[in-house]
């Protein structure tokens, strides 16, 4: 059954001519039928034939498949949704998995450590510190106004490339994106945000075209006392809004969100939206060996905020089955530059101490691997190739079928490639990285990777929010979100080792996820609409569709 869908808002005010045409929004191109042309004033403005959506599509997608750079793919979408956002999604929405590597990781993470020099047209809302006192000032010139979804980053360290200040924008850039492209969060609703508090890359601050604020970064109170008046603003001005952080550096990302975590609809995605994928992966890894949550153990390569926002969501699975949370906790074990995080080391944080063992200190990887023997490792360091071979193949001696997730994003920063994990493992190791990999040829099989990438959560969850206009974001949303992609991976996917839903039906199996967060935001009292007898009509009847407007 079709419900009827949102599809690009029709313009308020008439425009006509090059007005129009101008109008990311509402132009057509050269879809505009003969009849709006005369209507509209626009004969003569373009040449005579009149293309179907299909065929522009296909126009964009051979543009796009003519060029062998990934940055200027990177470019002719971003144009493209400078001009006609309306076939900008279409094109998206036509191919996800051929699009995503391009406005998403790894392309993204390119087109951020180059935005002063590949910068064209503005997108967003730019917040520098400098504008301290005025910042809902600034945000009232976004020119839509019933924002419901933002993505916020201060561009401290993004994917795994670190400081990159403003140009960091491109990450909420690429984010909304998806949030439109794979679960159909209407784009009008939709505010990228950049709060630039100054960076610490020298080389940015040495770049003449650098875009950002030219100065170190603000920390502090000052630092926090700005994230409240944004917090503040956007609350005023858009009171249905949900804020998700995005790229923050752990030192704020962890009390930012505590701070507002119960306090208003918000959720970080590196910490919560990470997490709810690598739990997803996991049930469908236990699919896979008939095993038990509760008899794992998970090892992870990095101890920052996405390290322990993944092992609380594991720990609190663990601990749904039945398991005390504590000894839940305990299975899963942090392993950071000073090694494995032990009772006696003087430089834990708080966020960190629930995961710390109580052993003797041990320095390597390899080493830790081999004393704690976890049936899962997961990489959330940011550093490139710390999955050695030596590391691989102890996995893979200790477990029949070990649970091998380099997180660290983009490609340049996985711990380990696809054919390294399936080569030192014989094929047997149940693989996802956070960046895609092509398939790889082992021994005449062949083997397709998996992206355990949190893009099968953020989009969904925020079609949740956005349909029931959500109050809080939960823990319990999350885990909900974790088991409906799980329960989505076919017996056939998972024999063939597949631990998500694939690629090409992202946009179905998000709706699939919304609709049970949504019946979960229901059901805890959290909605601020009236709940519906039908959950999955509310989310079809929300979702925006790349047509143009009529
Ligand atoms: O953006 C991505 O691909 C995943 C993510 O949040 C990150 O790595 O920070
Ligand atoms: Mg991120």
């Amino acid at each position: 059954m079709n419900a009827p869908s949102r599809t690009t808002a029709s313009a308020p005010e008439h425009l006509t001519g090059y007005d129009l045409l101008r109008n990311p929004r509402l132009n057509k191109g050269t879809s505009f039928t003969q009849t709006e042309r005369r209507a509209l004033g626009l004969e003569g403005l373009l040449p005579p034939a009149v293309l179907s959506t299909e065929l522009q599509v296909a126009r964009r997608h051979d543009e796009i498949s003519s060029l062998d750079d990934d940055l200027q793919k990177y470019l002719v979408l971003s144009d493209l949704q400078a001009r006609n956002e309306t076939l900008y999604y279409a094109v998206l929405m036509s191919d996800p998995a051929a699009y995503m590597p391009i406005v998403y990781t790894p392309t993204v993470g390119e087109a951020c450590q180059k935005f002063g020099h590949i910068f064209r047209q503005p997108r967003g809302i730019y917040l520098p510190i400098s504008a301290r006192g005025r910042v809902k000032e600034l945000l009232s010139n976004w020119p839509d106004k019933d924002v419901r979804f933002l993505v916020v980053t201060d561009g401290e360290r993004i994917l795994g490339l670190g400081d990159l200040g403003a140009g960091g924008m491109g990450i909420p850039i690429g984010k909304l994106s998806l949030c439109t492209a794979c679960a159909g969060v209407p784009p009008q609703n939709c505010l990228p945000v950049v709060l630039d508090v100054g960076t610490n890359n020298q080389a940015l601050l040495d770049d003449p075209l650098y875009l950002g604020l030219r100065q170190g970064r603000v920390r502090g109170d000052e630092y926090m006392a700005f994230v409240e008046e944004f917090v503040a603003a956007v609350q005023q001005l858009y009171p249905k809004c949900c804020i998700q952080w995005e790229d923050f550096g752990n030192i704020n990302a962890v009390p930012i969100l505590e701070r507002y975590r119960n306090e208003i609809c918000t959720f970080n995605d590196d910490i919560q939206g990470t997490a709810g994928v690598a739990l997803a992966g996991i049930l469908a890894s236990l699919r896979i060996t008939k095993q038990k949550i509760t008899d794992q153990r998970f090892l992870f390569l990095g101890a920052g905020s996405a390290a322990t926002g993944i092992a609380e969501l594991i720990s609190q699975a663990m601990a749904g089955a039945g398991m005390d949370i504590d000894e839940a906790r305990r299975r899963n074990a942090l392993f950071d530059l000073n090694g494995l995080l032990v009772t006696s080391r003087k430089d834990v944080a708080d966020f960190q101490r629930p995961f710390v063992q109580d052993r003797s200190p041990i320095s390597t990887f390899l080493e830790a691997v081999r004393t704690l023997k976890p049936t899962g490792i997961i990489g959330v360091s940011g550093v490139p190739k710390l999955f050695t071979r030596e590391v691989i193949e102890t996995m893979a001696e200790l477990n029949r079928r070990p649970i091998i997730f380099p997180y660290s994003n983009p490609t340049s920063r996985s711990e380990a490639t696809a054919e390294e994990v399936y080569r030192w493992s014989d094929g047997r190791a149940i693989f996802a990285s956070g960046s895609p990999f092509p398939p790889v040829e082992l021994d005449g099989r062949k083997l397709v990777p998996n992206q355990g990438n949190n893009v099968y959560i953020f989009p969904a969850m925020a079609m949740a929010i956005f349909a029931t206009e959500a109050k809080r974001v939960t823990e319990d949303m999350f885990l909900t979100a974790a088991q409906a992609i799980a329960e989505q991976v076919s017996e056939e996917n998972l024999a063939a080792g597949l631990i998500y839903p694939p690629r090409e039906r992202i946009f179905s199996a998000s709706l699939h996820v919304a609709e049970r967060v949504a019946a979960r935001i229901f059901e805890q009292g959290l909605a601020r609409v009236p709940q519906p007898d039908d959950v999955g009509a509310l989310i079809r009847s929300s979702v925006y569709r790349p047509v143009y407007p009529v």
